[in-house]
């Protein structure tokens, strides 16, 4: 049987959502892994003043594409960017490009969504449901095609704790909510959506659900396959470690605590923290792809791709290795030392929130106050508790997931297909891919140099003295205070003072004795 490189030689492929951080790394892996592949169809946007064929020029200028350009500097060539809005009728896709996607394309990947836990439910619904109903319509059309693969999530029926690699039944029949929020009102969508969404906790994993059964409806005219990832992180071991580019889940909080802003949040120690890199996601998915087009299963296979069950790791640990490893590679300018805890007691992470967050944050505006400059600080925490007041839910509790899919296609690999394509994360070392996370991090989110470590260092040290300084003055006034109007606190100075004259003098006159 053919390796999975040689599968995809001369394969026409259509990717959604290659412009965002998994389809990025879908897009290098596809030219590095199966470098015969024909071309790489890529549905793009317009956005934020570029024009589609900038953006794509700029995506490939990328670092992530370092390895494949190296190999093969005329890469771009096999990259088709396809003008399209996947919240406009047709996908807004000219009919010259569905002649052309219709008539070429073997094998569809469909990653994009948005991913915004506070999206409004009609959005959500249009881009994470009407939209892929309307791609499986373009795929159907397809008269080449071998295989759709769609990127759902772990979490798209997190109102389960255990979740097995089954669609399960959707909360609402997807085409009737459809018709009804296409006549109502934003307000009044937004009034009933808790409702709607239930004991889910937002219309992200709401939204993925339905698109799970809007892509089971279409399963027997097309072979499919369903990718069920976690909590995707940094790169494991390709392109190289550690690369990320975003502050989704995870990313923003380890940033936040390396910068020393973030000290307290609400998690469990022992929850386990399903976190899954992209590398092993987009292995897993590309393989997923081959073994759907080669083997044809009657129906739709759902792969739940995560960590828990297979090698877990928890997010008391996560917390000591993202500290630890943020004091060694620190980031630059931090506000504060990084020294951030997790608590599941929601009092005690109120009072840490007062006392680290706000209080810190009040000082610090005060002094830009004074220095003439605009305060910013409260800002950024109030954006912070937003941020992480949606993620708690993620990593305050854990679920099970069987992973029985992803071990059945491991074992359809071959050996080599099982090296280039690896998503065995048995092998995964957690400690040295949390400290690789952590310098990612630095290195191309924040687009920080590792020659600036030992001034970042020096700066935690000037940051550990003005606590210092800070703590001993806040003390000495406190007790000044105290003494001045309590006659009780006076006695206890005295006799303290006193106890200290005590134990000197002993040790002055032991000294004398021995000489
Ligand atoms: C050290 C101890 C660590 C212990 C770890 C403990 C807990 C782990 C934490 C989390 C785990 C749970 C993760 C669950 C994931 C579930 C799995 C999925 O399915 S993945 C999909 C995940 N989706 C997300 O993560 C999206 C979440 N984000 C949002 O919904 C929104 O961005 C928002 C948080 C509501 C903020 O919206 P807002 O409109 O206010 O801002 P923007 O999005 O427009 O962003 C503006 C600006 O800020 C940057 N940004 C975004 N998020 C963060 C962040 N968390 N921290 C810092 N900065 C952030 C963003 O990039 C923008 O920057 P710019 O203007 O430069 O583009
Ligand atoms: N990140 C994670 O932790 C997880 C992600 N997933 C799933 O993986 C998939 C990819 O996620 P991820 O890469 O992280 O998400 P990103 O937000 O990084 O990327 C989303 C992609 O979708 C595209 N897109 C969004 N709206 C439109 C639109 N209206 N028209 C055209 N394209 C659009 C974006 O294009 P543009 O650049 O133009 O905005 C971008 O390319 C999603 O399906 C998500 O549900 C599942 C589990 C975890």
């Amino acid at each position: 049987m053919a390796s999975i490189s040689e599968w995809y030689a001369g394969k026409n492929v259509l990717i959604t959502g290659a412009t965002g951080f998994m389809g990025k790394v879908l897009l290098e892996k596809l030219l590095r892994s199966c470098p015969d592949v024909n071309a790489l169809y890529i549905l793009v946007r317009p956005k934020a003043g570029q024009s589609m064929s900038e953006r794509v020029q700029d995506m490939m200028k990328c670092k992530l594409f370092d390895r494949v350009r190296e190999d093969n500097p005329d890469f771009h060539q096999k990259i088709i960017p396809i003008s399209s809005e996947l919240t406009q009728p047709g996908l807004a896709i000219s009919p010259e490009d569905v002649q052309t996607l219709t008539s070429c394309i073997n094998i569809v990947f469909h990653c994009a969504a948005t991913i915004r836990f506070d999206e409004p439910l009609k959005h959500a619904l249009q881009l994470n449901v009407i939209a892929t109903q309307q791609l499986l319509s373009l795929a159907q059309q397809m008269q080449h095609l071998q295989a759709f693969i769609h990127i759902s999530t772990a979490y798209a029926n997190c109102n389960r704790r255990h979740i097995d690699e089954v669609i399960y039944p959707p909360p609402v029949e997807p085409k009737k909510l459809i018709d009804s929020l296409e006549w109502m009102d934003d307000s009044i969508i937004r009034d009933i959506t808790p409702r709607l969404i239930g004991d889910r906790p937002n219309t992200y994993t709401y939204t993925k659900a339905l698109a799970e059964c809007v892509v089971q409806q279409e399963s027997s005219k097309l072979n499919i396959g369903i990718i069920r990832p976690s909590i995707v992180g940094a790169s494991w071991q390709e392109p190289f470690p550690g690369w990320i580019d975003n502050f989704n889940g995870p990313s923003g909080v380890f940033i936040a605590a390396g910068k020393g802003i973030l000290r307290t949040m609400r998690a469990s120690n022992d929850a386990v923290a399903d976190l899954i890199p992209v590398d092993v996601v987009i292995n897993l998915t590309l393989a997923a792809g081959w073994y759907t087009a080669v083997h044809r299963p009657k129906a739709a296979l759902v792969y739940n791709c995560t960590t828990g069950g297979i090698n877990p790791f928890h997010w008391g640990e996560i917390e000591h290795h993202v500290m630890s490893s943020f004091k060694r590679n620190p980031l630059e300018q931090a506000f504060r030392r990084p020294n951030a805890n997790i608590t599941s007691n929601y009092l005690i992470n109120q009072y840490w929130i007062l006392v680290s967050h706000k209080f810190p944050a009040l000082i610090y505006d005060l002094f830009l106050r004074l220095s003439g400059q605009k305060p910013q600080m409260m800002r950024i925490f109030n954006r912070l508790h937003k941020a992480i007041g949606l993620l708690e839910y993620f990593s305050s509790q854990d679920w099970e997931w069987n992973s029985e899919n992803m071990n059945m296609l491991m074992s359809q690999l071959s050996a080599d297909d099982r090296k280039t394509f690896n998503f065995d994360v048995r092998q995964l070392n957690w400690p040295e891919y949390i400290e690789n996370y952590c310098i990612g991090t630095k290195k191309y989110v924040l687009n920080e140099d590792m020659s600036d470590i030992p001034a970042a260092r020096q700066h935690l040290r000037k940051l550990r003295n003005i606590r210092y300084t800070f703590n001993t003055v806040l003390l000495v006034f406190i007790w000044r205070v105290f003494i001045a109007r309590s006659q009780m606190a006076r006695n206890i100075w005295y006799f303290v003072v006193s106890l200290c004259f005590k134990f000197l003098s002993y040790f002055r006159a032991s000294s004398t004795l021995t000489q």
